[in-house]
């Protein structure tokens, strides 16, 4: 897997400005909002209005996304009332794991950006490393305030590359999730009547998987204070935040990462065993991707009704 920063897709994309421009009605061609759907949540888009799907088959640089609970294809609309806002999402995001470079993995962000893309709203299903955030009964939500990101600092980063004069050289990251719309996500939940408890704040972390954590990674990205953890995300944030877009990140909390405190002696299992005292046995959790796509189903309907009152919001501060 590469990390370098080819970015040969770049010069496709005028050319799929002149693609859209054919598709598309004219009110649906500026979006003002973005929004990358996360695992199982390509339900965000299904009441957007007046809403034209492009595959990205039919673009030029987009890749297809492999992973079940992804579709391919971007999804054009209008939300909110009146006039409506128009958007546009990703149905279905790149993962590294899958094999696409970091440069495929941030296009899409890139050519929202070029279609004048402000604000975006990213999000995923992710991993819960904190007892406080367990899954299913509250906090199913994390609004993302910063990310621990082991692959940017071991050098997988996606802006990785020669210097471009559009570009700043180091970005600064210390306000990377955007105030403004932190505070617009709790605003929402506020005005969805959303009980406290359903929304919290927290760290994400991005690890390539696709293995998921181990115990020990499970303990050591807890105790580097990371909330959450994923295999998304922080390369879209970074490339949002290198075009100038605003960005706020949304995870949804599908399973608990499974972080025993300790390691049971099998010698001590057994000896027990042995002297006709056998220790009862430890239960064995394992997460899979169709808990994190049922979890992701079961509750598309909430993050559906933050992510549209959220972009009502947007359009009313603009
Ligand atoms: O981050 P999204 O795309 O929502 O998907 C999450 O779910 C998959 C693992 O179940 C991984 O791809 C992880 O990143
Ligand atoms: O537990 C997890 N780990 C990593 N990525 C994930 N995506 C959903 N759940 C997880």
């Amino acid at each position: 897997m590469s990390a370098a920063h080819e970015d040969t897709s770049l010069e496709f994309v005028a050319s799929n400005l002149d693609i859209l421009a054919t598709i598309l009605p004219e009110r649906l061609l500026k979006p003002q909002v973005g929004i990358v759907c996360g695992s199982g949540l390509s339900t965000l888009a299904a009441s957007f209005r007046e809403r034209v799907e492009v595959p990205y088959s039919s673009l030029k640089g987009f890749g297809i996304s492999t992973v079940h609970g992804h579709k391919s294809a971007l999804a054009f609309g209008l939300v909110g009332p009146g006039d409506g806002i128009p958007v546009v999402a990703m149905l279905g995001r790149f993962h590294a794991y899958e094999g696409h470079s970091l440069s495929t993995v941030v296009y899409p962000i890139r050519v929202m950006a070029r279609l004048g893309v402000k604000n975006v709203i990213i999000t995923n299903a992710a991993g819960s490393l904190d007892p406080a955030l367990p899954v299913g009964t509250s906090r199913l939500i994390v609004s993302i305030r910063d990310h621990l990101a082991l692959p940017d600092l071991t050098g997988f980063n996606p802006l990785l590359g020669p210097a471009k004069p559009q570009y700043p050289r180091f970005l600064p990251l210390s306000a990377a999730y955007s105030h403004s719309l932190r505070r617009t996500v709790f605003f929402a939940a506020h005005e969805l009547g959303l009980p406290p408890s359903a929304l919290g704040e927290g760290t994400y972390a991005w690890v390539s998987g696709p293995t998921y954590e181990s115990p020990a990674e499970g303990r050591f990205l807890r105790a580097a204070g990371a909330s959450v953890v994923g295999m998304s995300t922080v390369p879209e944030v970074l490339a949002a935040r290198e075009e100038g877009i605003e960005v706020c990140v949304l995870s949804l909390v599908t399973n608990f990462v499974v972080i025993p405190d300790g390691y049971r002696s099998v010698r001590e299992e057994v000896d027990a065993e042995l002297s006709g005292r056998p220790l009862p046995p430890v239960p064995q959790v394992e997460v899979s991707h169709e808990e994190v796509l049922a979890i992701g189903k079961e509750k598309s309907e909430v993050m559906r009704s933050l992510v549209e009152k959220m972009i009502e919001l947007i359009g009313k501060n603009a």
